[in-house]
């Protein structure tokens, strides 16, 4: 069961706000139609779902309906229709105390503005979550003490927040949602005040304190950039609708539409699709029982200037490069052994922006799983043109893959 979902949610501010969701679902007005009648479509139609442990990222310009979706997961808001459930909790059917409940127990929420109580020590501020919920001082203590130790800040504790910089506090901020001990944390463009350098730290700390805790996070930015280094998968949202919903190299390489292709056209690509995403099938196979002459061949045919060798597992052995082979011919070899080379490998997850050190001279990656199974193979010029070196793969010296001695050999 998904820990948030939302279905066919609508926000609208303004005069008869039902009728204007009976029009809407219609097809009989428009979102801007509604406004120059004085009514807001803040969120139309949203359905997603988030699962446990999961980051998932809503995106949108400014106005574009994101906070008010915020709130209606959090039940600050009620929706105008649709529902929203917290695991198998109907938060828009919630009321008063039973609401209070949820929002207290089940979720956090981390604000751009770090909302810190300026009178009192880093560490009552980071407890303050688990007083109003009526906790003993010492435990409380103990949690925040905690809690500020995940963020980095062991030992600030009795510090006034005046005395920390902004991105100190933002952590304060991050510790105190994590001392409430709640499963959901709803962060809304929580590091979007922070300087770039810090902005960046904090991601990747959330990223590892998800990875640790298993938080299900529901974050909202307007930064492309952000949305895809945290997202798990994004939802983007234009004009209250949400127009995509994937992966960021499922948005990246799949854009649902023409203003998601315009929005994603400045993404650094190469931090963001991965080797999995670039990767090859092999084309060729060598058998078991053929040498370094067959090898050679096989080479030729493909014009390349290296085979993979794998075993009958498809676990990658080594790398054979055509000069060895033809040293090994003279030698009067006859199996592929004794020129084995270590293979370059990688694991399918990197991003294409830090393969290029990882392919060194040879000139094909294996991109195995965590058996160093072989899962495909990147020749140099795939990672080049993926890199935006190179537009086509004329002249270049590809390298390809085979399998080899003791079972088969493969060519992309
Ligand atoms: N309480 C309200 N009453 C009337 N209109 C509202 C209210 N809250 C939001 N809106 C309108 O709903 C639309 C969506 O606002 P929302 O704040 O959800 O967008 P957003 O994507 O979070 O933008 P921002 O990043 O600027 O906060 C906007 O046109 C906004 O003016």
């Amino acid at each position: 069961m998904p820990v948030i979902e939302a279905d066919a949610v609508y926000k609208i501010f303004g005069k008869r706000p039902e009728r204007a969701v009976e029009r809407l679902r219609a097809g009989q007005t428009t979102r801007d139609e509604l406004r120059e009648e004085g009514t807001t479509a803040a969120v139309i139609d949203a359905s997603f779902h988030v699962e446990q442990g999961e980051i998932f990222v809503v995106m949108g310009l400014s106005g574009s309906g994101k906070s008010t979706l915020l709130r209606m997961v959090n039940g600050l808001q009620p929706p105008t229709a649709g529902t929203v459930r917290l695991g198998d909790q109907d938060v828009s059917k919630l009321e008063g105390r039973a609401l209070r409940k949820v929002r207290r127990e089940r979720v956090s929420m981390v604000f751009q503005h770090f909302a810190l109580l300026p009178h009192r020590t880093v560490g009552e501020n980071a407890a303050y979550g688990l007083k109003l919920r009526g906790m003993n001082r010492s435990d409380r203590t103990r949690r925040a003490e905690e809690a500020l130790g995940m963020v980095g800040l062991e030992g600030w504790g009795g510090s006034m927040p005046d005395e920390l910089s902004g991105g100190m506090r933002q952590r304060v901020g991050l510790a105190r949602a994590l001392a409430a001990g709640t499963d959901i944390m709803l962060m809304d463009e929580a590091f979007s005040a922070l300087d770039p350098l810090i902005r960046r730290e904090m991601q990747d700390q959330l990223v590892e304190l998800q990875h640790q805790l298993g938080k299900t996070i529901l974050f909202i930015t307007h930064d492309l950039n952000e949305a895809m280094r945290l997202g798990d998968r994004i939802a983007m949202m234009r004009d209250g609708r949400i127009v995509q919903t994937g992966t960021a190299e499922q948005i990246l390489t799949d854009p649902a539409n023409d203003y998601v292709a315009q929005f994603v056209a400045d993404v650094d690509r190469t931090r963001v699709l991965t080797a999995s995403s670039v990767m090859e099938a092999p084309v060729a196979v060598l058998g078991k029982d053929q040498g370094p002459r067959a090898a050679h061949k096989l080479m030729r045919e493909h014009q390349v200037s290296a085979l993979l060798v794998l075993d009958r597992s498809r676990v990658v052995q080594g790398i054979v490069v055509e000069d060895d082979l033809r040293t090994a011919m003279d030698a009067g070899h006859t199996d592929l052994r004794a020129i084995l080379r270590p293979a370059p490998t990688v694991s399918g997850d990197i991003a294409v922006a830090d393969l290029f050190n990882a392919s060194a001279e040879l000139g094909v990656l294996a991109v195995v799983d965590d058996a160093q199974r072989l899962r495909g193979v990147i020749p140099r010029v795939t990672l080049l043109s993926a890199l935006g070196a190179v537009a086509g793969s004329e002249g270049e010296d590809v390298v390809e893959e085979v399998g080899g001695h003791t079972e088969e050999a493969v060519l992309r």
